[in-house]
C-alpha cells in the first residue's frame, strides 16, 4: 500500500497562511491550526464568517479577516493556501491559481487535490507527533490523537529538556556527541524490550 506523505513541521508564525471560507470546516481547520500554532499567521477571506469563526479569530493575534469573494489578488505573498468554500468550483479555482504560483494548497473537501494534509496533532511540551492516515479516515486520525494524548506522559518534556541540556554541555566532536547521546539514551529502547 502506497502512503508517500512526507512530514514536515511548518513554522506558520513566520509562514502567511490564505485560508478562504469562514463557514463550518474553515473554523475547524482555524481552531486546529491555532491551537497547535497560536501566533501562526493567516489572512482569511470569506464572503460570510460564522460566530465561531469570529471568535476564534478575535483571540488570535495575527489572524487577518477579509469580507469578500475570493479572488486571486489574495494568493499574493502566501507561502500556504486552504480552501474551504462549500463550492467546488471556487475550491477548483483556488487550487489552480495556487498551483500556477507555486504555492502549496489544500483543498478541505477534495484529498486528491491536496499538496499537503492538515493531521491530527500531539502536542507534550517540545514533542509534537502528527497523525495522517493518508486521506482516508479522518476520524481515525482523531481517535489515534485522543489515544496518543492519554497515553504519553506528560513527563516526556522533561526528559527532553534534561538531555537537551546535557547535549549544551557536551564538548568534542560531532561524533563524539552523537555517540554519547546515543549511549545515554540507549536504555530507553532497552527497558521497552525487556518490558515487551
Ligand atoms: C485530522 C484532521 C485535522 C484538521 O482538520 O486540522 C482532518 N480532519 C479532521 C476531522 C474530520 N474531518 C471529517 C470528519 C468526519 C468523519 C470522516 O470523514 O472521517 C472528521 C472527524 C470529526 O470531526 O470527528 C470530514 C472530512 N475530512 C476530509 C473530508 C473530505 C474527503 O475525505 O473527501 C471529509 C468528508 C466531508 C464530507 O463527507 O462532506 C478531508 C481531510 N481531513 C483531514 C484532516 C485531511 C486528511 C487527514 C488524514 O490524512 O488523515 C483531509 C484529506 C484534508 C484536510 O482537511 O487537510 C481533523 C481531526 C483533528 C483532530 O481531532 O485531532
Ligand atoms: N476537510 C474536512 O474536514 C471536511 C469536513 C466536512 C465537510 N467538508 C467539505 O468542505 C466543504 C465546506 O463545507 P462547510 O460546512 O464549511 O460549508 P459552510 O456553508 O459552513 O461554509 C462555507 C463558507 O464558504 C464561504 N464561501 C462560499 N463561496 C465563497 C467564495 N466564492 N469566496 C469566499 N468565500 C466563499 C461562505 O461564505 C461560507 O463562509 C463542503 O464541500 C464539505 O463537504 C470537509
Amino acid at each position: 500500500m502506497a502512503n508517500p506523505l512526507y512530514p514536515i513541521f511548518l513554522k506558520v508564525h513566520q509562514l502567511n497562511v490564505l485560508l478562504v471560507g469562514g463557514g463550518f470546516v474553515g473554523t475547524e481547520k482555524l481552531a486546529f491550526l491555532l491551537k497547535s500554532s497560536p501566533e501562526a499567521q493567516v489572512t482569511a477571506v470569506s464572503k460570510a464568517f460564522n460566530a465561531e469563526f469570529l471568535e476564534l479569530a478575535a483571540q488570535a493575534p495575527n489572524v487577518t479577516l477579509i469580507d469578500d469573494a475570493y479572488d486571486p489578488k489574495y494568493l499574493g505573498a502566501k507561502h500556504l493556501v486552504i480552501a474551504a468554500t462549500n463550492d467546488k468550483s471556487v475550491n477548483r479555482q483556488i487550487h489552480d491559481d495556487a498551483k500556477e504560483r507555486y504555492l502549496l494548497v489544500n483543498v478541505a473537501d477534495t484529498p486528491a487535490l491536496c499538496d499537503f494534509y492538515l493531521g491530527g496533532i500531539v502536542t507534550k511540551g517540545n514533542v509534537k507527533i502528527a497523525i495522517s492516515t493518508n486521506g482516508k479516515s479522518p476520524t481515525t486520525a482523531k481517535r489515534l490523537r485522543q489515544l496518543l494524548e492519554e497515553v504519553i506522559p506528560e513527563d516526556i518534556n522533561d526528559l527532553v529538556e534534561n538531555i537537551h541540556r546535557y547535549r549544551e554541555t557536551l564538548k568534542g566532536d560531532f561524533e563524539y556527541k552523537v555517540e554519547e547521546l546515543n549511549r545515554l539514551t540507549e536504555v530507553l529502547v532497552r527497558e521497552r524490550e525487556k518490558s515487551l
